[in-house]
């Protein structure tokens, strides 16, 4: 059985970015560019006020001095000019006139009539934002490789870039086996288990950029199951199954591939949970099944499924894990490299009970797995362990 890092490095490996298309930058949330961003546009275009007041020449800046108001300037508009002794009304973001060099906010400015009084004491900031100070026509504003949040797609607008090119969106179908799954709100009463795994399987698979076709619930058939696995295969870059991953009688994850020439990349890695996790290649197609039990379906999710994704986007399929000390000491490890579910407070790593990898209700809790190579010594409270967002 290989170690989870090697298993890590064979799905990096699998990830090459699918191709590319141009989209609407108000379409690309979540994208990945595969081309960098360049402004089209200088910003600020012209030296703008920083608040809303009166523009003035830096020499006619005397306290309790009389202005003559000759003009009223918005964003947007133009700038007109001062002369000696004027100056002009402003509004954030407006072009300063010509002649003036500063702005005085209106909170030190009396007026009267056509007349603006400056204070008698005023504040020493220019209020002046430079042009071209934030950015210049043709600087690369985003790498490609960038992944587009709310953040970059501030930066991407604000450029005047209407359209990106991004690497396509995996396309991912979802199969969750098993005769006992039902949809959840029909559990009750029957002997049927909710499918809780394909939808959250489904939520992570979008966190990481992939388009999901939805989730297919599918009895533990072969027939059936490999008659959705074609179909499946058809449609989609990436096939996620669920359950069926194990030696069980009716465990048919991998057997459902067999008409498609499905090569293993990974078949079972030294983790807990998801021992019985696998990947394969069937053509040009991916295939990932994940362990029934939904903790270790969701931990592999976030381990193994997640990078995979985001290589295919184009993005950084590494794992950011981060140091954090212990909240409290934690028994020795096992033999397998253990990722346990936790959370942080306080700044230090706790541990959540129980850690059952069937046990669902804790995983409300867990935004945090911490990582235990195998058979790692105990941990004193204040050692530090590896840990990486859920
Ligand atoms: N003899 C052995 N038995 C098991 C082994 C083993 O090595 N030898 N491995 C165990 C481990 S570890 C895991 S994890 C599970 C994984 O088994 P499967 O992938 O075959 O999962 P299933 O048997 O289909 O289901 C297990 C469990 O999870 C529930 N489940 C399945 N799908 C869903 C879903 N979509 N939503 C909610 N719950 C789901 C299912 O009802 C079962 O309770 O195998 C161990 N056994
Ligand atoms: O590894 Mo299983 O995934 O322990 O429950």
């Amino acid at each position: 059985m290989i170690g989870f890092d090697e298993a890590l490095a064979r799905v990096v490996a699998l990830a090459r970015p699918l191709g590319t298309e141009e989209i609407l930058v108000e379409e690309a949330h979540g994208r990945t560019l595969a081309q960098e961003v360049v402004a089209r546009i200088t910003a600020p275009a012209a030296d703008v006020s920083t608040m809303d007041g009166y523009a003035v020449r830096g020499r006619d800046l005397v306290p309790g001095a009389m202005l003559r108001v000759v003009g009223e300037l918005f964003p947007g508009g133009g700038g007109g000019a001062i002369g000696a002794a004027e100056c002009a009304r402003i509004f954030t973001g407006a072009p300063l006139p010509e002649g003036a060099d500063r702005v005085v906010m209106q909170e030190e400015v009396e007026r009267d009539g056509e007349m603006a009084r400056l204070a008698s004491s005023l504040s020493s900031d220019c209020f002046v934002r430079v042009a071209g100070s934030d950015f210049r026509a043709g600087e690369t504003l985003l790498p490609a490789g960038s992944r587009l949040g709310p953040r970059e797609l501030v930066v991407a607008a604000a450029g005047d870039v209407a359209r990106i090119t991004v690497h396509r969106r995996p396309r991912v179908r979802i199969l969750a086996t098993g005769d006992e799954l039902v949809a959840p709100g029909e559990a009750l009463g029957g002997a049927g288990i909710p499918d809780s795994i394909g939808i959250g399987v489904a939520a992570m698979a979008r966190e990481h950029g992939a388009e999901v076709f939805g989730t297919q619930r599918v009895g533990d058939d072969l027939a059936a199951l490999r008659r959705k696995a074609g179909a499946a295969l058809g449609e989609a870059d990436v096939v996620v199954v669920t359950g069926g991953a194990s030696v069980g009688e009716r465990d048919f994850g991998r057997a459902m591939f067999a008409d498609h020439e499905l090569e293993l990349v990974i078949d079972k890695v030294a983790m807990k949970p998801g021992k019985p996790v696998w990947v394969g290649r069937a053509g040009d197609r991916l295939v990932v099944g994940l362990p029934g039990n939904p903790t270790s379906a969701l931990v592999t999710a976030r381990l193994l499924l997640a990078p995979l994704l985001l290589g295919l986007c184009g993005a950084r399929p590494q794992l950011d894990w981060r140091l954090l000390p212990l909240a409290a000491r934690l028994p020795g490890a096992g033999p397998r490299e253990t990722f346990s579910r936790g959370f942080e407070k306080g700044g230090s790593a706790h541990l959540l009970h129980p850690q059952d990898s069937g046990a669902q209700r804790i995983l409300a809790q867990a935004t945090l797995l911490i990582r235990r190579p195998p058979g790692e010594e105990p941990l004193a409270a204040g050692s530090e362990v590896a840990t990486l967002s859920f």
